[in-house]
């Protein structure tokens, strides 16, 4: 994988795969004491998934959210997400909406990353990295299937995608029915890096079955995982203190 992001004291896309661990809470008191619990973890990027948050149709109370975290993580790279429900989020709001949150994060000057999902107007997606460029803040373009696996090539073409629209990070989340979907996602992740991929890409097979694409990112290419602390926010996160010694006991043996 050649090319790196950095952000705050962590770079992602070289050594071992960075752990990132996402906030969950539907209310600020939840989020608070998440966010404090976090810091005993010490994961190395934290995410805020916005969607989880029952306030999240208000901006002012983002923001709070935004700041509150900065304030109780403020050396951890934030990243904001608003997960659409057609990609597994907890909910699903206007395209409109979807931009005047993404924007307004970007703009707060507590978030250094964005999560904007591929799978909306192109210009829209240029739209948002342009603005969150703009703001001095790196974008991830993203992906979701929780019904299944594309094919190597479609997770290749979805991928080439998010990068050339701008994204800094792309990334695709898959969820495999059989081991051999495992090794499409891995594939594909390695044909990202030894040909394509300029920058770092995020990827993974999730549940159960998935779960060696989380561990094994080091070899195949894939530069931060997420894993869970009280309750994983996708199928398949393993606890991050397990996390961490598996990822540091392969990057031993490379
Ligand atoms: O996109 C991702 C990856 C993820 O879906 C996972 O499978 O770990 C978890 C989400 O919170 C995050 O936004």
């Amino acid at each position: 994988m050649s090319g790196t992001v950095t952000v705050k004291n962590v770079t992602l896309g070289e050594g071992v795969p960075k752990i990132c661990v996402s906030l969950i809470g539907a209310t600020l008191t939840e989020l608070k004491e998440e966010a404090e619990a976090l810091k005993a973890l010490a994961p190395d990027v934290v995410e805020w998934r916005s969607d989880f948050f029952a306030g999240v149709d208000n901006i002012e109370a983002v923001t709070e959210i935004l700041e509150m975290i900065q304030a109780i993580l403020p050396d951890l790279p934030l990243i904001f997400t608003f997960r659409s429900a057609r990609e597994g989020g907890e909910r699903q709001i206007a395209t409109e909406d979807y931009i005047r949150l993404n924007k307004a994060a970007a703009a707060s000057g507590f978030v250094d990353i964005i999560d904007v999902e591929l799978f909306n107007e192109e210009a829209d997606v240029q739209a948002l990295i342009a603005a969150a460029h703009d703001c001095g803040v790196f974008v991830i373009v993203s992906n979701h299937d929780f019904q299944g696996t594309p094919s190597e090539e479609e997770i290749v073409s979805r991928l080439r995608k998010a990068q050339e629209l701008g994204g800094d990070l792309p990334k695709i989340a898959v969820m495999p029915c059989s081991a051999a979907d495992v090794l499409t996602l891995l594939a594909a992740t390695n044909r990202m890096q030894e040909l394509y991929a300029d920058r770092p890409i995020i990827t993974m097979s999730m549940a159960g079955e998935g779960v060696i694409s989380r561990l094994a990112g080091e070899i195949f290419g894939s530069a931060l995982t997420f894993g869970a602390a009280h309750k994983p926010s996708a199928p398949g996160q393993v606890a991050v203190a397990e996390l961490r010694k598996v990822l540091e006991l392969l990057h031993r043996s490379l």
